[in-house]
Order: C-alpha cells, then structure tokens, then sequence
C-alpha cells in the first residue's frame, strides 16, 4: 500500500450551508473511523453518529462514510464526515482530525492522489477543477466531457497515429537490404499528412475548449456616442454603465461577466475613441487600447444613423465583428453580412432589434455555435504541448522528404513525449508492444 500520510480538508464552500463535509484520505482513515464512531466501519454504508472532540465534548451529529481503497475518489481509504454545514463546526470536526494524525490537505491534493493512484489522467484531474468552477452550462458540459476522458481519448489516438508512424520507420532502417524502399512509400507520406490533419484538428477542438473554460474576453470599442454602453446594458439586461448624448460619457474600463445562452463572457465597456486634449479622456482612451489588444474579441461599434463614420484605430489580428448600431434611427434593416474585414451586423441597442443575432455570433466566437455540441474543455497548457507536438510532426516530416529516417522517427517520438504531457502518460512500453506484436520477424 502506500506510504503516503493521511490528509484532511474541508470539502464543501465556505460559508454556511445545510450540510458540510469533511473528506480525509489516506491509510489513517481506519483508525480515524474507528476512533469516531466507536467499532470499525462498514464499507460504503452511512453511519449516523455524535461527532466528538478528545474531552468528549459534542462537536455535531452527522453521517460518517468509509471508502476502502481502492473504491474511493482518490483510490486510497477515504472518510469522509458530514455534518451541518456551519465553517465553525466544521472547522472543529477538522481540527478533531488533525488531533487523530491526519494532516490537512494542499489545494488539489485530493485529485492529485487519484492521478497519483492512476484513476484519472492529468487531463482529467485538470477537468476537475475546470468543472468546479466552470461559469456557464456549456462550459460545464465540456469539463464534464474532459472528465468522462473524450480530450484525452482524442490526445491517445493522435499518439496511436504516431507510434504507427515510428513503427513503420523503425521497420525500414532494421531491413534496409528490402527491394521497395519503405521510407519512401506514399504511403507513409499520406499517413503522416493524415495524423497532423487530427493533430491539427484536435488543436482547434481545444482552442474552443479553453475558451470556454476562460470564458470569452469581449471588447466594445467605438467612437464616442456611438452606443457602447448602451450595448453593454443591453446585452447585460441591466442599466450597468452610464448612458448620455454626451461624447465622451465613459472614461473607466467597466468589465461585466455576463452569460449570454449558457456562454460565459466578460464584456468590456470603453471610453470612445477619438483624438481629445483632456487628460481624463485621454488616460480612458489610453486604457480602451491596452484592453484592445488583449481582446478575444472587439465589438467595433459604428452609429448607423452618421455618415461621418471615421475608421476605428483597432489593433492588428484580433478578431473584430462589426456593429452598425441605431439602426431604428438610420432605417436600415436588421441583418447580418460578410464583408472583406469581417462580420457586420445592423441593430439597436435601444430597441433591442439584432440583439439577437448579435448573441448567435457571440456563441460562434466562444466555439459553441451550432455543430459543435462535442466541446471539451482545454487549457493553455494543453494547447502548448499540441503546438509543440505539430512543430515535430512537421520537423519528422522534413527529415523524412530527405530520407533521413533515424531523424525523423526521433522527432516523432518528441512529439509524442509532448502529446503524452498533456495525459501525463509518456508509455514506451506501447511502442515496444507495438514493435513486437505487428512483425513477425521470427527471431
Ligand atoms: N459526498 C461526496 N460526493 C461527491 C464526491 C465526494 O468525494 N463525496 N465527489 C468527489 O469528487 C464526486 C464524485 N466522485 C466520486 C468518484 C468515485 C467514487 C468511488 O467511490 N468510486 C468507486 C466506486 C464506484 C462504484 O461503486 O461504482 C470506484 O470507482 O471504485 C466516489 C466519488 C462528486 N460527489
Ligand atoms: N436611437 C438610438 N439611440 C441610441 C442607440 N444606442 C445608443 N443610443 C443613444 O446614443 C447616445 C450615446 O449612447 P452611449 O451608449 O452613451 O454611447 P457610448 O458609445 O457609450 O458613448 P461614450 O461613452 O461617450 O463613448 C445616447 O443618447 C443613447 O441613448 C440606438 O440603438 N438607437
Ligand atoms: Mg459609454
């Protein structure tokens, strides 16, 4: 078994709740158990008792579970201890516990063991704490997906894909007197073109997963008096920021998390952006531009009903969707059209008409728009590994177009070390058995 120590926390929030729990795991579960409820546990059974401190003093009643490893959460014996969900009690049914020997948990220490214990992959605990705090339905529902394993199938079959790769290299430089040269073969040609189109795939699949995990950083920027704060409070459903027929109203960056059809966003309002000599504009502005280039997205607000609309100074390479607003006013239609630079959308932010176009596009900027029911949250770490992974694939395909195979089958293994950082499992053995199982080379 292992040797690890025994750790204790408390598992629920803070704050006072109906029930609260206390979870422990490790080999002192037992005589913890034990100790509180005066015999030896039964297994996965709800035991009612009067929770008790070393004097004998009632701390609270509640239920007390055992979990003999290894079905437990964590895989090791876990206890966990539910009482009523006040932090003064609980926090005295957690001293309680560290007084028997346990010792109180880090954060994440839980999931750590039951990666440790080899219950989840790292994907999966990461998955954990993504669901935990997940802000929208649909970024639980993706955690969820990373959880039950869908992104660290996906990693394993791109590593599949590679290791065939490696196998079939390897075969050629052990038999190099063979006739056909294999290193050669269109054939592998088109198996590795067809594994970086899943690795590449795949990267696209967990760039809308981690957005949605971080939830979509959505700028609003404009001329002044356009109606940026009016689409703020629109799209908020709530008078947030300060709307006058004044130019020049907002000064301050004033940020909202909103969730707009299950989507979790957090939308920036701005000071119009113009050429102004007063200092408090001018910092606004200033601010505007620093938060612009940290966009995910920029809602580029335009006031339909002007002719004089000047070009927007927007920073290069962020995604921008284009909003004709006051279109009550100018008497253009609602619609939706693709332009050389972009979407544009004609709508009201004080009728509300295009709102809701306006609201499917922002769905499609977080990777959930229709289609994409599959979703699985990511993080940046995995979206690393993944460019790191591509650039050997790409790296092995080079070497490859040379004839040098040794190369390239060493770069292939580099981009499956990096694939395996984001499971946490880098498996030689799987090559091995591969090597052996697929040639019968009869010695
Ligand atoms: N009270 C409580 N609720 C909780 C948790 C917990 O730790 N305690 N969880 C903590 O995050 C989640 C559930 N996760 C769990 C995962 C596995 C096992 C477990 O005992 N697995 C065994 C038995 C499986 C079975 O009977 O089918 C196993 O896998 O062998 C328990 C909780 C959510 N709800
Ligand atoms: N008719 C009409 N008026 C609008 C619309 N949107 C905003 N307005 C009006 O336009 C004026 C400016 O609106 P704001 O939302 O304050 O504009 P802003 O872009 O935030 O302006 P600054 O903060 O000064 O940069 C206000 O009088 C709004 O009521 C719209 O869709 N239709
Ligand atoms: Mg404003």
């Amino acid at each position: 078994m292992s040797s690890r120590d025994t750790i204790a926390a408390i598992a629920t929030a803070a704050g006072a709740a109906g029930v609260g729990i206390v979870r422990l795991s490790g080999p002192g579960c037992r005589a913890i158990a034990a100790t509180l409820l005066g015999r030896a546990p039964q297994p996965r059974h709800a035991h009612y008792l009067r929770f008790r401190d070393g004097d004998g003093e009632l701390i609270d009643d509640g239920l007390l579970i055992h979990f003999p490893a290894p079905h437990s959460y964590t895989g090791e014996d876990v206890l966990e201890l539910q009482g009523h969900g006040s932090p003064v009690l609980l926090a005295r049914l957690l001293r309680r516990c560290l007084d028997l020997g346990a010792r109180a948990a880090r954060p994440g220490e839980f999931t750590e063991r039951a990666f440790l214990e080899g219950r989840l992959d790292l994907a999966q605990a990461e998955a954990v704490a993504d669901l935990v705090s997940a802000g929208s339905d649909a970024a639980a529902r993706a955690a969820r997906r990373s959880l039950e394993g869908e992104f660290s199938r996906r990693v394993d079959a791109v590593v599949d894909g590679l290791t065939g790769l490696r196998v079939w290299i390897e075969a050629a430089l052990d038999f190099p007197e063979e006739e056909v040269d294999f290193l050669a073969a269109p054939e592998l040609r088109d198996r590795l073109q067809t594994v970086a189109g899943e690795l590449a795939a795949l990267r696209a699949a967990a760039e809308r997963g981690k957005r949605l995990v971080d939830g979509l950083h959505v700028v609003i920027a404009g001329a002044p008096n356009a109606g940026k704060s009016s689409l703020l409070n629109a799209l908020a459903g709530e008078e947030r920021a300060i709307v006058t027929d004044i130019a020049g109203t907002t000064r301050d960056l004033l940020r909202e998390r909103i969730v707009v059809d299950g989507i979790e966003l957090t939308l920036v309002d701005t000071a119009g952006l113009r050429d102004t000599p007063e200092r408090v504009e001018q910092e606004g502005i200033r601010r505007a531009r620093a938060e612009l280039a940290r966009a995910d997205l920029v809602l580029a607000v335009l006031d339909d009903s002007r002719a004089d609309a000047a070009a927007l100074p927007l920073p290069d390479g962020v995604p921008v969707l284009w909003l004709h607003n006051k279109c009550d006013l100018s008497g253009h239609s609602v619609a939706a059209e693709r332009r050389g630079d972009g979407r544009h959308l004609w709508l009201s932010a004080q009728t509300g008409d295009g709102l809701d176009l306006l609201r499917r596009e922002l769905r499609e900027a977080a990777g959930q728009g229709e289609g994409s029911d599959g979703a699985f949250s990511a993080r940046a770490r995995h979206l690393e590994a993944l460019d790191r992974a591509a650039a050997w694939l790409e790296r092995a395909a080079t070497q490859l177009h040379h004839g040098a195979g040794e190369l390239a089958a060493e770069e292939l293994r580099q981009a499956q070390d990096a694939l395996g950082e984001i499971t946490g499992r880098v498996d030689a053995d799987a090559l091995l058995g591969r090597i052996f199982s697929s040639f019968c080379i009869g010695k």
